[in-house]
């Protein structure tokens, strides 16, 4: 993900406070410049750094500190608190102000944004989302700029099975934008969606097109597209936008990339706007919901539990959660249970995602690239779990996998006894994790405080996900 660099380097520089032995004005300096500079590396704008450096400087007051507070604690909030409100210039204002589309009630939202930003992708991406919330979405496609818009969204409203509306033939976009909404309107929509053409700044005759196209649909809300690796020039471009049309939501695109990022997200200031969903693949699914403080605190490590345990929920049917349950609270680790937690793992989806959504880890830790080569690892290890009788698939005894049922077992699924051994090797070494950890019977609500405590807090929690790192 963008911006696990930043994310890293911001936690070393809390980290670095943290180990001081006394926490006076140098060591604050120090921490904050340090964090000053991961964010100008990150094309933060500068402005932008002055201001949350001079925020922390006033919230945090060293001096007027009483005994027995402590000031790691309030420097982190602080820093903490201070990046979600960079990132969220709408922090503080009630979400109930904010739209969101309605079953029911006919709503029209228009995309805008820099060409290549990802708007077209993005519509239908805004499109299936809803459309899988219960709504009854329309496609209208008001981009007669570029040629090749028309059959972008044709054929991603297609796959999607969403109803779309635009014309090879008409030239003027706010002619097919009435037809398009008018069209939708008397279907009955819950939600008509408008693609617009993609502009830069310095065009003047299409930002006036856009204020046309505005005009004519009024639309409930304009979502301003931005590239995460638009860098500097994204503050100017994303004002300009503001200046024009009545932004109210941003969505952030390709933060799959390699980009630095920090430039997109703190652009966001310009709109005055809150960010809404971040796009992180080209596929229809790779779109994600934005929540500020989640978002924060998995940049800086610190982990997003409620996230973790959304997937885990998702990914883990609830009855099966009560048998596994049992059998760890019994000791009993066994190849089955390793092969259904390996399967609930791929279904949580990207792995350093998952590991991002842990405390003390972040996407830094699981380098970009290397997730492909840990789902292989993972599948391998269940295509040859596929070729194991049910007596050593259940059985928590490593002794029976001995060098004969090794040899068979390689020869069903394919591979070589010495990828078999390996993946052996690897469950003996997880299930002396899991013999030291046993669950407490009852109700399994994963990593409550006291599950927490058994796994040796968070610190005990981050050595076993180091542990299954390695196999990953
Ligand atoms: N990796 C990645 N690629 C994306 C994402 N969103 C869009 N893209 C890709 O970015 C390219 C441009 O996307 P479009 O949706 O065509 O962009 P656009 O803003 O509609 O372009 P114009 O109509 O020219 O303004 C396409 O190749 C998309 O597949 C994303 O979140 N991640």
């Amino acid at each position: 993900m963008v911006l696990a660099q930043l994310g890293g380097s911001i936690s070393r520089a809390l980290q670095n406070m943290s180990n001081s032995t006394v926490i006076d004005e140098a060591v604050f300096h120090d921490c904050l410049n340090e964090i000053n500079r991961a964010l100008l590396q990150a094309d933060v704008q500068f402005e932008l750094i002055r201001n949350m450096h001079a925020n922390i400087k006033n919230i945090v007051n060293l001096d007027g500190l009483a005994a027995g507070h402590s000031k790691r604690k309030i420097i982190q909030q602080a820093v903490f608190d201070e990046l979600c409100k960079m990132l969220d210039p709408t922090t503080g204002i009630k979400s109930s102000s904010f739209f969101f589309p309605k079953k029911g009630k006919t709503s029209v939202v228009m995309f805008v944004g820099l060409q290549g930003s990802g708007k077209t992708t993005t519509c239908t991406k805004y499109a299936h989302y809803y459309q899988k919330k219960g709504l009854k979405p329309g496609l209208v496609c008001a981009d007669t700029f570029r040629a090749g818009a028309f059959d972008q969204l044709k054929q991603n409203a297609t796959k999607a099975k969403i109803p779309f509306y635009g014309s090879y033939m008409e030239s003027d976009p706010v002619k097919i934008a009435v037809e398009g909404v008018e069209r939708f309107k008397e279907e009955n929509c819950d939600l008509i969606i408008l693609d617009t053409s993609g502009r830069h700044k310095q065009e003047a005759a299409l930002f006036e097109e856009m204020r046309q196209l505005s005009e004519a649909t009024k639309p409930d809300l304009v979502i301003f597209v931005m590239d995460s690796s638009i860098g500097q020039a994204a503050f100017g471009q994303a004002q300009a936008f503001k200046q024009s049309v009545a932004v109210g939501a941003v969505i952030i695109t390709k933060m799959d990339g390699h980009a630095k990022g920090g430039g997109s997200l703190s652009a966001v200031a310009a709109t005055k706007s809150h960010v809404i969903f971040l796009g992180t693949g080209e596929h229809m699914d790779e779109f994600e919901v934005f929540e500020v403080r989640p978002f924060v605190r998995r940049l800086l490590g610190m982990g997003d539990l409620s996230g973790l345990m959304d997937r885990i929920h998702k990914a883990v049917p609830v009855d099966q959660q009560a048998e596994l349950h049992q059998k760890l609270s019994e000791g009993n680790f066994t190849l089955r249970i390793m092969y259904d937690q390996f399967h609930s793992l791929l279904k949580m989806g990207p792995i350093n995602e998952v590991f991002s959504m842990l405390p003390g880890f972040s996407a830094e830790l699981m380098p970009k690239g290397r997730e492909k080569e840990s789902q292989m690892k993972v599948k391998r290890y269940m295509t040859m779990m596929d070729s194991m009788t049910n007596e050593e698939l259940d059985s928590s005894s490593p002794k029976l996998m001995n060098e004969s049922r090794m040899m068979r077992i390689a020869r069903g699924s394919g591979y070589q006894v010495r990828e078999v051994l390996e993946m052996v090797e690897e469950y003996k070494r997880l299930a002396n994790i899991w013999k030291r950890f046993k669950m407490p019977k009852g109700n399994m609500s994963a990593l409550s405080p006291q599950i927490l405590k058994q796994f040796g807090g968070i610190g005990g929690l981050q050595t076993i996900m180091k542990n299954v790192r390695r196999i990953c």
